[in-house]
Formats: C-alpha cells, structure tokens, sequence
C-alpha cells in the first residue's frame, strides 16, 4: 500500500457512539497523513470529529465509543491491528497527547516530579527514583524550576505551569508524534503565546511532529506546515498551510477563513450560515451541501472523496471533478 504520509496515514477512519439518542455517526471516513517531523493543524467547528480523531488515532476510544473501520498506520505500524499490550508500547512512549485542560490531566495527589517520573519510567522500564536526573531536566527544558516544582502538587500550579508540565511529560520520551488537542484555549491570551513558542522551540530541538488541533487560523498559520480541515466527520481539504490559505478551494474553508478570528480568539465561526449538523441523522451526499453557497443536484447524492486535485492539493468536493463516481454508502 502506497502511504501518503511516512509517519502516520489514516485512512477511512469511522468512529460511531452508541447513546440513548441513537448512533452519532462521529466519524465518517476520516482521512489524514504527516510525515515525520512536520506540524499538521487540524480544524472545523466544534463537534466536526478532530479530537474523536485524535483520540481513535491514540486507540483511547471508550464506550459507548466504537472504531468501526478504517486503517491508522504509525512508524510502521498498523495499530488497529495490534494487542492493547503492543499498543501500550506505542501510547505515551513513540506517540503522546496533551489535553487543553492540563490540571485535568494531573493525578491531584502525586507530585509533579514522580509523574513525569513515572512515564520515563514506562518508558525505559527502570525505577522511577533513578529518572529523577532526567525529570529535572525536562522540567528545565520547559522553563520551570526543577526544585520548586518537583515536589508540588498539580494544584499548587498555575494553568501555563501544568501545561509546561504536560508538554514535559508528553516528550519525556522523544516521541515521534505530539498529539496537542486545543493546548492553549483554557489559558490567558499571554500564556497561550508562550505555550505556542515552547512547543515550537522544543518539536524544534527534539524532531518530532506534531499534530495541532485548534479552532484558532491565526495559530494554524503561525505553527503548522499543512493543514486538513474537517467538517461533520469527513476530511474536506488538506493542503500545505500557505496553499490553504493562499487558495483554499471548498466552501467550508472559504468560509472559515472568512471567519479568521484575530489570533487568540476563539468563538464560534459566525461567517458559515447555518449550523453544524446533527450526527445522529446526518445529510445524505456531502454532508456540507445544506450549508453549502455552490450545492449542485450530485452533492445531495453523492458524497465526493478527499481528490489531489493539484500537487499537495486535496479536497472533497464536486466542484473539482469526480462526479458521481462514488456512491453514498448505507
Ligand atoms: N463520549 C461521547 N459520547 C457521545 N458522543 C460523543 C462522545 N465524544 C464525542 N462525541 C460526539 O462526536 C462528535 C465529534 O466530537 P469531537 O469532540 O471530536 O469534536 P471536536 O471537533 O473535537 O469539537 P470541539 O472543537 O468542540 O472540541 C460530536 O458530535 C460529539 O457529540
Ligand atoms: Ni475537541
């Protein structure tokens, strides 16, 4: 199989949830590629699947979660496919996530020293009194003061702090992949620059990628190489984040990117009309097409597959071709 990304390809990724109301159909055929070292931004209004996706990708999904289909290809490796035990060899240790609410994260009632001490641990299978060395180092590397911090509790830490804490943790094993779901918006504006830079100067310095989610363009512009936009469960357009924001070529992202808030901010995308729509019941075709200012009659029927279109250049959309070649799956 020819990989699109040489770090990570996922493809037709589904991902559905059982509840009360019926089944959200989360994730539709998710596509998404990196290669090693590069920063991909991730982004669609809120409930179109990015952190399902990054949580499916990481193999995290809980009931009444369920991947259904769909391939993800890491280093290698086709990690729907392997034991929950080789999966723990990956998780945390080659590929690691980092939440928009660190203090969340945090156990409340262990130091911060003997937590980051417990992921090198994992990782290098030694005890975690002899990674204390080490912890003071990464502790340095994202500018807190080891002594100070160590022996704290996640609570007796400030928001920036515990995000520092979590990037820390989140590299302490030179991961090949930093998976950052919306690591900044619970911060102050000030903080959320700083953040930004430190995980800038650390992938940086240690090589590794990182795949961003965010609502924010301005971050999206700022950090990441290419960027791949979703919307109600599907990958609409990937491109290099200069051609994106150069040329974007479906609706939704002109859209979007119409609605570019000024860096730091984080409402809702007011310039799309409508509103997303529910999952349970979504649009026949192209499930944009209601909310779309170019539908034609093939994209209430049809739903239109990621295409490169031009090098580098993928979208889903009728408007470039492919019509009516694929059909709208039950
Ligand atoms: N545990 C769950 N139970 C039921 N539905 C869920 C669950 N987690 C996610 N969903 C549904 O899956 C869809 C995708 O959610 P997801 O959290 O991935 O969106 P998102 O793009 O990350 O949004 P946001 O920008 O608000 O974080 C939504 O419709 C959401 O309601
Ligand atoms: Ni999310």
């Amino acid at each position: 199989m020819e990989l699109r990304g040489k770090l990570l390809d996922v493809s037709g990724l589904k991902v559905s949830f059982y509840t009360y109301r019926g089944v959200i159909k989360a994730l539709d055929g998710v596509e998404l590629w990196m290669d090693s070292g590069e920063r991909l931004g991730v982004v669609g209004e809120t409930g179109c699947g990015k952190s399902v996706t990054s949580l499916a990708v990481m193999r995290l999904i809980e009931q009444p979660g369920e991947i259904q289909a769909g391939k993800v290809i890491f280093n290698g490796k086709s990690l729907l496919e392997l034991s929950e035990e080789e999966m723990n060899g990956v998780r945390g240790i080659e590929m690691s996530m980092i939440f928009q609410e660190p203090r969340s994260s945090l156990n409340p009632v262990m130091k911060v020293g003997y937590q980051i001490g417990e992921a090198i641990a994992k990782s290098k299978k030694m005890p975690i009194k002899k990674t204390y060395p080490e912890v003071r180092e990464i502790l340095k590397l994202v500018g807190l003061d080891p002594e100070r911090v160590m022996n704290s509790y996640p609570h007796e830490l400030s928001g920036g702090m515990s995000q520092r804490v979590m990037i820390g943790m989140g590299l302490a094993t030179h991961p090949k992949l930093l998976i950052a779901d919306e690591p900044t918006s619970a911060l102050d504006v000030t903080i959320q620059a700083q953040i930004l830079e430190l995980l800038d100067e650390l992938a940086r310095k240690m090589g590794n990628a990182v795949m961003l989610i965010t609502h924010d363009m301005g971050v999206v512009a700022e950090f990441c190489d290419k960027v791949m936009v979703m919307y109600a469960g599907n990958s609409v357009e990937y491109a290099s984040t200069f051609e994106l924001f150069e040329r974007p070529l479906h609706p939704y992202t002109g859209g979007l990117l119409l609605a570019v808030p000024r860096v730091g901010r984080t409402d809702e995308l007011k310039a799309i009309k409508g509103t997303v729509p529910d999952l349970v019941d979504p649009p026949s075709g192209c499930r944009f097409h209601p909310r779309c200012p170019r539908v034609m009659e093939i994209c209430k029927e049809n739903r239109p597959p990621l295409l490169q279109v031009e090098p580098g250049h993928f979208v889903a959309c009728y408007l470039y071709g492919n019509k009516g070649e694929v059909k709208e799956n039950a």
